[in-house]
């Protein structure tokens, strides 16, 4: 079955090859095609080109005068499985308190704990699932789900089944982490040495067995766990076969970049607080970083310095942490304007940060993140736009018309 998309006002995202992630001033160029044509066969991108030189042989074609289209989001960095919400916790920080004077409360991370304890999976499954229809609806092709509110093997291992069925059940591509150092559960008080043991002896092994994580993540922050702490975690993670992906510099810059470039880690990810030396250290890694500035914006902290990251030849990625306390948002669109409006990307930049190089800091490059043949047919198409700057600009309105995953069209309530 072959589907062309005709008389595109622009393509963008076009890469014939895409061989490494973009850094510092590649990231400015958004290439694309002004009148142009896609054809889709099957799931795949079969084929793209200036209208002149559109096919007249296929089964299928969509009028698209008007509109754009954008390869679907990569949103590298999320906790989409969680119960009930932190409203008030919301309402507290409004009234003065921090997020960590309300951690220190009980309340932060170990609310959100308690209350995935005490919900089914059923039900767990369910929220999630509203959650991720509407990421979709906004123009989300790949997604991370995180574990972390479980904190007890029983409890992560249910988190860990659900993204399972999400990923079963949605045609939206699903990585899955697991985030046992996120917060030491009550059981632990007083024995952060026994719950990384725990971590390492007892859950890293299990779940790597179960199939269930593709990732290891864990919180490094004052407060939380000690670099030592979390470089036992990747270790352990590495032997039982698993990359990581780290929260790190969110508050306080205590020497995870240092450990997570020496480890080799995928990403680090947060970045609102970093040093001119932890610039200097990522400029000799591999390890990718992630900003995630609709965090910084929902909970008043500093926006992580992308420009000087990509004055300095770095990398960029950008995602949303959707979560019930930081961020409980999913929407690119307003990750992407974030990014505009606060770090100073370019609107190209940011688009380049939320698909190309987001695929990198999942490893799913090979099939997502641009309009390459051979690619998934997972896309957007804007309503009509004057120019993909109305994205980020329109930064409150819904501009996504439809959205297309593994070349079948979505149910979008922007039509
Ligand atoms: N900071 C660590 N984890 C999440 C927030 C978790 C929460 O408050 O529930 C984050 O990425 O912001
Ligand atoms: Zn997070």
């Amino acid at each position: 079955m072959k589907t062309l998309f005709y008389n595109i006002k622009e393509l963008f995202q076009i890469r014939e090859n895409n061989n490494a992630i973009l850094k510092g001033s590649e990231m400015k160029e958004l290439p694309s095609i002004k009148n142009a044509f896609l054809v889709v066969e099957n799931d795949l991108i079969a084929d793209y080109g200036s209208m002149e030189n559109a096919p007249t042989n296929c089964d299928e074609s969509v009028d698209v005068s008007g509109k754009m289209i954008m390869p679907t989001y990569i949103d590298s960095h999320t906790h989409i499985v969680y119960a009930g919400n932190r409203e008030q916790e919301f309402v507290d920080r409004i009234n003065g308190l921090t997020y960590d004077e309300i951690y220190q409360r009980g309340g932060g991370i170990l609310n959100s704990v308690e209350k995935l304890r005490n919900t089914s999976e059923d039900e767990l499954y369910h929220d999630a699932s509203l959650r991720l229809e509407e990421l979709i609806s906004q123009g989300t092709g790949v997604v991370e789900i995180k574990s972390g509110y479980g904190l007890s093997l029983e409890a992560e291992l249910k988190m860990l089944r659900v993204i399972k069925k999400l990923k079963e059940n949605y045609p939206v591509k699903i990585k899955a982490t697991f985030l046992g150092a996120h917060a030491v559960p009550p059981e632990f008080k007083g024995n952060q040495v026994g719950f990384v043991d725990e971590i390492c002896q007892k859950m890293i092994p299990e779940i790597a067995q179960s199939g269930l994580a593709d990732y290891v993540d864990a919180f490094v922050e004052t407060g939380y766990f000690t670099v030592d702490e979390t470089r036992k975690i990747i270790k352990t993670a590495t032997q039982f076969g698993l990359k990581s992906k780290i929260h790190v510099n969110q508050f306080t810059t205590i020497g995870g970049i240092d450990m997570c470039v020496e480890e080799n880690v995928l990403s680090v990810d947060h970045l609102e607080v970093v040093s001119d030396q932890d610039i200097e250290t990522l400029k000799k890694g591999k390890t990718i970083p992630v900003a995630l500035p609709t965090c910084s914006y929902f909970i008043s902290i500093p926006y992580t310095p992308a420009r000087k990251l990509l004055n300095a030849g770095l990398p960029l990625v950008v995602a949303s942490d959707y979560n019930p306390g930081t961020t409980p948002s999913g929407n690119m669109n307003f990750v992407v304007a974030t990014s505009c409006i606060k770090m100073k990307l370019t609107p190209e930049e940011a688009f380049n940060a939320a698909t190309i190089n987001a695929a990198y800091a999942l490893e799913v490059e090979k099939g997502y993140g641009s309009i390459t043949k051979g690619k998934k047919a997972s896309f957007f198409i804007t309503k009509p736009l004057h120019s993909i700057y109305a994205i980020p600009y329109n930064f409150g309105s819904n501009l996504i018309e439809s959205v297309y995953l593994n070349g079948k069209k979505q149910n979008t309530p922007g039509e």
